[in-house]
């Protein structure tokens, strides 16, 4: 399908965010037509994650501004650089924030989902060829995760973006962009957990929920679901979670409380928080000798975890995920499949929808904890 705008510099709406700490700010943008190896997308949905909120508040050593941030959305390809065969216009789509070039080394060993063909001129907030597709006011903006979704277009590589069914609605395969995926395989492909297993969650947001539905999946027995805001256990229900705790309510470390509750320990755990100390809570509460627990949640700059070396030399495992160790192409699709088959849910983790011009209220309803996800359309 051929675009009258292809090869042209395109004109639209942006949220710019100028500095850290500052809301962001709705823009008229120039976004430059795809290089080699680029496709510009007309992005039609993206919701909010808590990593667009961490890199605003300034905790993001990667932080590049200004920028566009937003890594969950999904659109139509408008055009395409030279070369590219695996998108054409009009093609349904998700941008990858783990790019998927299947020729690095890491592409090719199946113990990883990390390529790393153009992860530091992305960490810099820039294309593969160094430069950004996007200005304003003559100003260069940078890119975001190498998606930048919080503009009505822009420009990815083309290792960094899937095709997906028709049928899946964009609304809701925004959220395959990032926390449903990364939550379901933290469970799955990382944890590996098992039937009958014992499985603890800290942070209850979307992530976390996905983290439980990929337990529950997996056949675990009991899922525990730790959050400070009590508001989010009826929720997480629906989600797989069979019981809960709020730190608040103990009088003693919630690892000692935990250990207790599970004969010794639980199978699996995982922070979706981001807060070292609850990394090393989900660590001490893992069963002694087999117990594995999943770092998620992404701390800010100059933040270390620690715990008794003690913990690991008795037989539990800390490990780690990002985009919840899916190789991001390959699997976006599949995963669009599973909740067309309505075996994956989304439509439950979408708690509100805003128009583009609400995209700093959206913000707000996530730094308050009342949202799992809000989508914004364009
Ligand atoms: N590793 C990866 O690939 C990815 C990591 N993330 C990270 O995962 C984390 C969660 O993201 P979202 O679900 O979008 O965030 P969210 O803000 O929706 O959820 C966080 C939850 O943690 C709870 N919480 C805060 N402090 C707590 C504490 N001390 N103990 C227990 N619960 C606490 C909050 O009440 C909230 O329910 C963030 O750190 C985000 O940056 C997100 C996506 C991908
Ligand atoms: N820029 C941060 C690191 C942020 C981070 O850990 N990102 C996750 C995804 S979070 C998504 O919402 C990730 O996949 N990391 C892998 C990667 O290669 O970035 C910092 O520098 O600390
Ligand atoms: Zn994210
Ligand atoms: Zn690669």
């Amino acid at each position: 399908m051929a675009q009258e705008t292809a090869g042209t510099v395109i004109k639209c709406r942006a949220a710019i965010a100028w500095e850290e700490k500052k809301p962001l700010s709705i823009e008229t943008v120039e976004v430059s037509p795809p290089k080699a190896g680029e496709v510009r997308i007309k992005i039609v949905a993206t919701a909010l994650c808590h990593t667009d909120e961490y890199t605003l508040s300034g905790a993001d050593p990667e932080g590049t501004f200004p920028c566009i941030l937003g890594h969950e959305g999904s659109g139509v390809v408008e055009s395409v650089g030279e070369g590219v065969t695996s998108v054409k216009p009009g093609d349904r789509v998700v941008p990858l924030y783990i790019p998927q070039c299947r020729e690095c080394k890491f592409c090719k060993s199946s113990k990883t989902n990390l390529c790393s063909k153009i992860r530091t001129t992305q960490g810099r907030g820039v294309m593969p060829d160094g430069t950004t597709r996007f200005t304003c006011n003559g100003k260069q903006i940078f890119h975001f995760m190498g998606c930048s979704t919080f503009s009505e277009y822009t420009v990815v590589a083309e290792i960094s973006v899937t095709k997906i069914p028709d049928a899946a609605p964009f609304d809701k395969a925004a959220l395959l962009g990032c926390g449903v995926p990364t939550g379901y395989g933290a469970a799955l492909n990382t944890a590996k957990v098992e039937k009958g297993s014992t499985c603890a969650i800290w942070g209850l947001g979307a992530v976390g929920l996905a983290v439980a539905m990929g337990c529950r999946a997996a056949g675990a027995k009991r899922i525990i679901g730790i959050d400070l805001n009590a508001d989010k256990f009826e929720t997480a229900k629906i989600f797989g979670c069979t019981e809960f705790v709020n730190p608040k309510d103990l009088n003693k470390p919630i690892q000692e409380a935990l250990v207790e509750m599970t004969d010794g320990g639980l199978d699996y755990t995982f922070e979706c928080v981001g807060n070292v100390n609850t990394m090393r809570a989900a660590l001490e509460s893992c069963h002694k000798g087999w117990g594995v627990s999943v770092i998620v949640g992404v701390a800010g700059a100059g933040q270390e975890i620690s715990t008794r070396p003690f913990q690991l030399v008795t037989g539990r495992t800390w490990k780690g995920t990002a985009f919840g160790g899916w190789k991001s192409r390959d699997s976006v699709p599949k995963l669009a499949e599973e909740y067309l088959n309505k075996k994956l849910l989304l439509d439950e983790f979408v708690t509100h929808k805003k128009p583009f011009a609400e995209i700093n209220e959206a913000f707000e309803l996530l730094r308050a904890g009342k949202c799992l996800r809000a989508v914004i359309t364009y």
